[in-house]
């Protein structure tokens, strides 16, 4: 099993009862899904994108990328949202937290703070630098000021070899970046039109930074197609997504309406962000939807502990762990003993971690806190692959349990619209 969700600290807050009520409505969803006829149907080419990848397109992928590897320190990725927080995920998960040498990979366009681009530009001072660009509509704002500014500090420092340098990822034919790629002859890949960005970390938006970064792609492509698989069930009880699914409308319909995602491990960080804005951009709409909000145990266990262990009740948790001690770091013997930790001797790091998680699980439901435990057997892409498709799955359909369209973001505009009003961008005057 790739990925288990356990019940044992859920059992006592929702029971088989309550499931069994949803079955049906998840069997009309899962039709809604394969059968492409809920809303926002044409964007489900995620669905079936982990077995069915262009194989030349891949190569090609995997070819740009060691060219770039061959030729840069540092790859900045350039985009937002859906075109940057899953290869930030995957690479916070599957590479060493401190940089051992190899392609770093660094982002921007997520911001529009002239002192991070100021600080970064002073980073890359010295450095071979390449850029990936990656905007699906073209249009997006924070990147595209992002990408003026480093093209510029490229031409500068490159000259016409800059062209060599740059990669865009972004839609086939429509949009103001696909017109730049094509008119500077920059090496380019499409990210699929039925693909929202929340739903394309394995297309080439997250694959060719990452492969660059070094890591195996296809190993990643192999776990995901494998979820693709045994995801593909239609019964609740044979579908782990469809059960973590049903179980959050379950508590979501209870008053649970805050879902806190949680790890004992920090190089999940970057998937805490990638799953905030996967179901908070699907379900929170209509005035409906679980707020996503995330912490890393233990750190966060002494800043938000008390809130989570007594504060008000709207709270369930989702804690994900790491079955295999992959790292084997153990607790050395001290003659000594100041710090009085003897008593830890010969245990490893992750046997202390499992009891703390044992720990809080069992001090939370004690509090209060629905728990859904998923479990994973361990890190690597293979299972890092998994666990992307498991949560793509689900979240479409929690949304479409929840009576929403899993794939718009109507309300994401309303900001840009002012914003452009406030700047006097041309065709948005204020009347
Ligand atoms: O890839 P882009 O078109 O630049 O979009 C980047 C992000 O921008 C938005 O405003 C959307 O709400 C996100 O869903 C999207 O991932």
């Amino acid at each position: 099993m790739a990925l288990t969700l356990n019940r044992k600290y859920i059992e006592g807050f929702v029971g088989q009862v309550e499931l069994d009520a949803l079955a049906d409505f998840v069997s009309a969803a899962h039709k809604k899904i394969h059968n492409k006829t809920g809303a926002g149907a044409e964007f489900l080419g995620w669905l079936d994108w982990p077995s069915g990848m262009d194989a030349s397109e891949l190569a090609r992928l995997e070819e740009t990328a060691l060219k770039l590897r061959e030729t840069a320190d540092v790859l900045v990725v350039i985009g937002i949202g859906g075109s940057y927080l899953g290869t930030k995920a995957v690479q916070d998960l599957l590479q060493p937290a401190f940089n051992l040498g190899g392609v770093e990979v660094v982002f921007a366009g997520q911001n529009i703070s002239g002192r991070y681009l100021d600080d970064l530009l002073m980073y890359l001072e010295g450095k071979e630098v390449a850029l990936n660009v990656i905007s699906k509509s073209g249009t997006t704002t924070e990147p595209a000021i992002a990408f003026r500014i480093l093209r510029n500090w490229m031409m500068e420092k490159y000259g016409e070899e800059a062209t060599e340098r740059i990669v865009v990822s972004t839609d086939e034919a429509a949009g103001a970046l696909r017109k730049t790629a094509d008119e500077a002859g920059y090496t380019s890949f499409v990210i699929p039109d039925d693909i929202g960005g929340r739903y394309s970390v394995l297309t080439p938006v997250g694959l060719l930074p990452l492969a660059v970064a070094g890591i195996d792609v296809r190993a990643l492509l192999k776990g995901a197609e494998e979820a693709e698989k045994a995801l593909s069930a239609s019964s609740l009880e044979d579908n782990a997504a469809y059960l973590y699914a049903a179980y959050r409308q379950i508590l979501n319909m209870r008053g649970y309406s805050v879902e806190v995602f949680a790890s004992f491990e920090p190089a999940m960080a970057g998937i805490n962000e990638w799953w905030k804005q996967l179901f908070g951009e699907s379900e929170g709409k209509q005035g409906k939807g679980v707020f996503p909000a995330s912490v890393i145990y233990s750190t966060d266990l002494h800043s938000m502990g008390q809130y989570l262990q007594d504060g008000r009740r709207m709270l369930f948790e989702t804690m994900v762990s790491f079955v295999e001690d992959q790292a084997k770091m153990e607790i050395p013997f001290d003659d000594e003993n100041g710090d009085g930790l003897n008593y830890l001797v010969d245990k490893s790091l992750h046997e202390v971690n499992q009891q703390a998680m044992e720990a809080t699980a069992m001090a939370h439901v004690e509090g209060g806190v629905p728990i859904l435990a998923l479990e994973v057997p361990k890190i690597d892409e293979y299972h890092t692959g998994y666990l992307l498709y498991f949560f793509m799955k689900a979240c479409a359909m929690s949304a479409y349990l929840s009576g929403v369209n899993p794939f718009d973001q109507p309300g994401v505009e309303q900001y840009k619209q002012n914003m452009f009003e406030l700047l006097g961008k041309p065709g948005y005057e204020k009347k």
